[in-house]
């Protein structure tokens, strides 16, 4: 059975699956277009160091061979010194190459970073509310942090390496073709080992980063303030804390796996290259000792041999994480890829209305829906859940009037919310803002004619100020303070240590529900939209908040079409109509009065009754 931290960790439905192959490469290497003169500049530095390297063999070389063997001093003077020179040279193209190395890896993380940002946000409801916050942040966060350890080291290296053997091969040929075969024959006893951990290799890493994400996961969902709370008051902490223990662990013994996987390739890489040095001075000694060779040659060839040796062993090693480095990149072009269920139009249709200020309405023009699920994601076909949440929607919130949804749980008021303000897009029908579907529009258009208030409201952690001015940072001093009043919250911010620069959200001042309610308010008066959408909240507050928010509603309903989830009474009395929603349908419709005439006996009524029956609470919650 599937743990239900499997079960959780949603982002599993991007299943690492195959290998990462070369379309993942073509693709990096698409990605890294825009650093590629610098990218250029950083292999040929690196080419140059190479180049460099090969030099002070060649210098022992004539050392042995031309200064010591014809007693020229000042040769010798000249060469010692420049076995001094050319290291040292070596040595300042190390650091600006590696200095540039980091500044192109930064540049390229920067850009993934930022697509990866914009695409979660561009990525639909859907997504959320299947996906764990830890999820995703571990995508912007630890694959980022193994984007800059592929670059750097495993690319790098790989290119470095490369470049190595085959200018130090090169140069052995020139030097002595035999010897040189010798040392050629060597190489591909790696090539077995280097295989067979490429495989292993990427299958412990993408595990290592899975078990990572799961752990970052959990502890996004137990520590926060809303984790905790729930935690602490089901006394959960003893679970929690186990099922910590046990993705740690997990995470530990990837951890160990990976750093082990290449332990057993570098014994094998030791024990071949212990071979190289006995071949060449056994053979290499015999070709001296019947003048088939110089001296000079033979320790210049050792010299290279050493030099061949390390970065083929680090090759294999190179070569494996290549693989691995790929699925971190394969990773991030998956997420990069998710589909997003609600594409913007290239064009958008206009901005309805004569006016910015001109009323405007919303159709529901014979409108299904059901949510779409998981396996849509990743696929071309768009495979909705089978269950039909809404069915033939059918209605229009004429420009400045109040339309009010009410039914039981569950029975598709926050999903009518939801297409309303383009969350989603229907199945079947469509939503017309202005004789145009809400697909036409581009978000910036909807956004500044549609404004949505649910009934959870969430606070930044920044001032008061900042929190009403979220949806318009332009607004004048005078416009905010007009909002603040309109929605009843000129006694709470002079009662504000700080007053409206008081910092509130998550780790701020606390407020109230109701207090939270009047900000999102004055948020949205400000916004000053032409629809407003809104999810009253349903939790019984005392009579003198529920009079503040009464009167706050009250302004923010002038002058607008509303599409109001209504749990309170004078909302469904001030409705020009009310929408009775039950099972994904509109079963009733009118106003108060016609619909508790004409049909007293129907869902409405019984809502009434149960709700704002005279002797109840007046805004008990269903
Ligand atoms: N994101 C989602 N994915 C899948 N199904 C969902 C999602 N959100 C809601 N549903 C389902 O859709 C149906 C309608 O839910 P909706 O939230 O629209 O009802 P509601 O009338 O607003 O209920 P309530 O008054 O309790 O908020 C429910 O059966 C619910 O389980």
């Amino acid at each position: 059975m599937h743990s239900i931290w499997e079960q959780r960790h949603s982002l599993d439905y991007m299943k690492d699956g195959e290998k990462p192959g070369l379309e993942t490469a073509k693709r990096l290497w698409r990605t890294l277009r825009p650093h590629r003169g610098k990218l250029y500049i950083v292999l040929g530095l690196t080419a140059l160091g190479v180049i460099l390297s090969l030099i002070p063999p060649l210098i022992i070389r004539a050392i042995i061979d031309q200064a010591l063997a014809h007693h020229h001093l000042h040769l010798l003077i000249g060469l010692a010194s420049l076995l001094v020179i050319v290291p040292a040279a070596r040595a300042i193209l190390t650091v600006a190459q590696n200095y540039l190395n980091t500044v192109v890896a930064q540049g390229i993380i920067f850009d993934l970073r930022t697509a990866l940002y914009e695409h979660a946000q561009d990525l639909g409801l859907d997504f959320y509310t299947q996906t764990m916050a830890g999820d995703i942040h571990s995508r912007l966060i630890n694959d980022l942090n193994a984007v800059q350890r592929v670059l750097s080291r495993t690319l790098n290296g790989l290119f470095i390496n490369v470049l190595t053997i085959v200018l130090t091969l090169g140069t052995m040929f020139y030097l002595n073709a035999r010897l040189a075969i010798i040392a050629l024959f060597i190489l591909p006893a790696f090539a077995w080992p280097v295989m067979a951990y490429g495989q292993k290799s990427y299958r412990v890493i993408t595990k290592a980063q899975r078990a990572l994400s799961q752990l970052t996961a959990h502890l996004e969902e137990t520590l926060t303030l809303s984790g905790i709370l729930v935690v602490k008051s089901f006394g959960t902490k003893e679970r929690e804390a186990t099922q910590f223990r046990t993705l740690s662990d997990v995470v530990r013994h990837t951890q160990i796996q990976q750093s082990l996987v290449g332990q057993w390739l570098g014994l094998v890489v030791q024990i071949l290259s212990a071979f190289g040095p006995a071949l060449l001075y056994g053979y290499g000694g015999y070709l001296v000792l019947t003048h088939q060779a110089e001296l000079g040659t033979i320790v210049a060839f050792a010299t290279y041999l050493g030099q061949l040796f390390a970065p083929a062993s680090s090759l294999a090693g190179a070569n494996t994480t290549l693989i691995g480095g790929l699925a971190v990149f394969d990773r991030i072009f998956r997420f990069l890829d998710l589909k997003i269920s609600v594409p913007e139009p290239l064009v958008s249709a206009p901005e309805p209305g004569p006016t910015p200020q001109s009323p405007v309405g919303l159709i529901f023009d014979h409108v299904s829906f059901s949510y779409p699920s998981l396996a849509s994601r990743s696929s071309d076909f768009d495979a909705r859940s089978p269950e039909r949440v809404l069915r033939d929607i059918h209605f229009e919130a004429p420009a400045g009037q109040l339309t009010a949804l009410v039914g039981p749980s569950g029975a598709g008021k926050s999903t009518i919310l939801a297409l309303a303000a383009r969350f989603y897009d229907p199945d079947e029908g469509q939503v017309l803002l202005a004789h145009h579907p809400l697909s036409q529009y581009r978000e910036d258009v909807l956004r500044r004619v549609i404004a949505v208030v649910t009934q959870e409201v969430f606070l930044f952690h920044t001032t008061l100020e900042d929190n009403i001015r979220y949806g318009l940072p332009t607004a004048s001093a005078r416009d905010v303070q007009e909002a603040i009043e309109a929605a009843q919250l000129g006694d709470l911010v002079q009662s504000l240590p700080q007053g409206l620069k008081t910092i509130v959200g998550e780790r701020g001042y606390r407020l109230s529900g109701g207090e939270k309610q009047r900000v999102a308010i004055a948020r949205a008066i400000l916004r000053n939209p032409r629809i407003l959408l809104l999810d009253e909240a349903t939790s019984s507050l005392d009579s003198h908040a529920e009079r503040l928010i009464g009167e706050a509603l009250i302004r923010l309903f002038q002058g607008r079409t509303v599409i109001a989830i209504a749990h309170r009474l004078s909302t469904i009395l001030a409705a020009d109509q009310i929408l009775v929603i039950h099972q994904g349908q509109i079963v009733e419709r009118g106003t108060h009065h016609e619909l508790l005439a004409h049909r007293p006996r129907g869902l409405y009524a019984q809502l009434y009754h149960e709700q704002f029956d005279p002797q109840m609470p007046v805004n008990t919650a269903p």
